[in-house]
């Protein structure tokens, strides 16, 4: 059995991965997250792109454990606020992971936009580092609009106000196996599919 590191501290986003991983088979491959194992401090996401903090958390994580490891930078761009809250969509409202200030935050903000200038996209970078190995990183966009209210229950963050193209539902009432098909995550992990079976 080869390790690979789920390297997330988000429960939510870990739970996420976790599910797409599985659901994908890969044989003689154990995935663990970072609960499994002891703590390492947590590095400032500092990066401009989605790319450079995935890389950076990947390649932390590598250094702390020396397992193969996988993470995910994520967030929402809308097209509103010129790509904006992007890197910063976990601490929109200026505390990190408190998904509904952020939400309300960014609803106010677009309280005054019509309905056809609320385009926004999920978009999901994922970072494979293997110990004095290759580096791979691969990226998913999902593409929608933002609704005036947050409707739904599952999923987390942004996923109350985000009807997918296609659909008349948030992604917060998709179930998880239809987000999981058409997501931003699952586009990526997607990508990466190849690699981890190469291990
Ligand atoms: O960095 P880690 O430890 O993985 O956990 P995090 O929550 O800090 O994760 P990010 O830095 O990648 O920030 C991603 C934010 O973008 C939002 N987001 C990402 N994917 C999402 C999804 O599928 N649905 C809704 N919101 C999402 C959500 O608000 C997250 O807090
Ligand atoms: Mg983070």
């Amino acid at each position: 059995m080869t390790r690979v590191l789920l390297a997330s501290r988000n429960a939510k986003k870990l739970g996420e991965l976790r599910r797409i991983v599985a659901a994908a088979g890969l044989d003689g491959l154990e995935v663990v997250g970072l609960d499994d194992l002891p703590p390492f401090p947590d590095a400032p996401e500092t990066g401009a792109t989605f790319e450079e903090n995935a890389l950076a958390k990947a390649r932390d994580a590598v250094a702390a454990t020396g397992l193969p490891s996988i993470a995910d930078d994520s967030g929402i761009a809308v097209d509103a606020l010129n790509g904006m809250p992007g890197v910063l969509s976990a601490r929109w409202s200026g505390k990190h992971g408190d998904d509904q200030a952020n939400l309300d935050l960014l609803l106010g903000q677009l309280s005054d936009v019509p309905d056809e200038r609320r385009g926004a996209a999920f978009v999901c970078t994922i970072a494979f580092v293997i110990p004095d190995g290759p580096e791979k990183v691969v990226r998913g966009e999902w593409h929608g609009t933002l609704t005036r209210e947050p409707r739904g229950a599952n999923g987390f963050g942004y996923d109350p106000i985000f009807v997918p193209d296609g659909d008349t539902r948030t992604s917060a009432e998709l179930t998880p196996e239809e987000k999981d098909a058409r997501s931003h995550r699952g586009l990526a992990l997607a990508l990466l599919v190849p690699h981890l079976r190469d291990l």
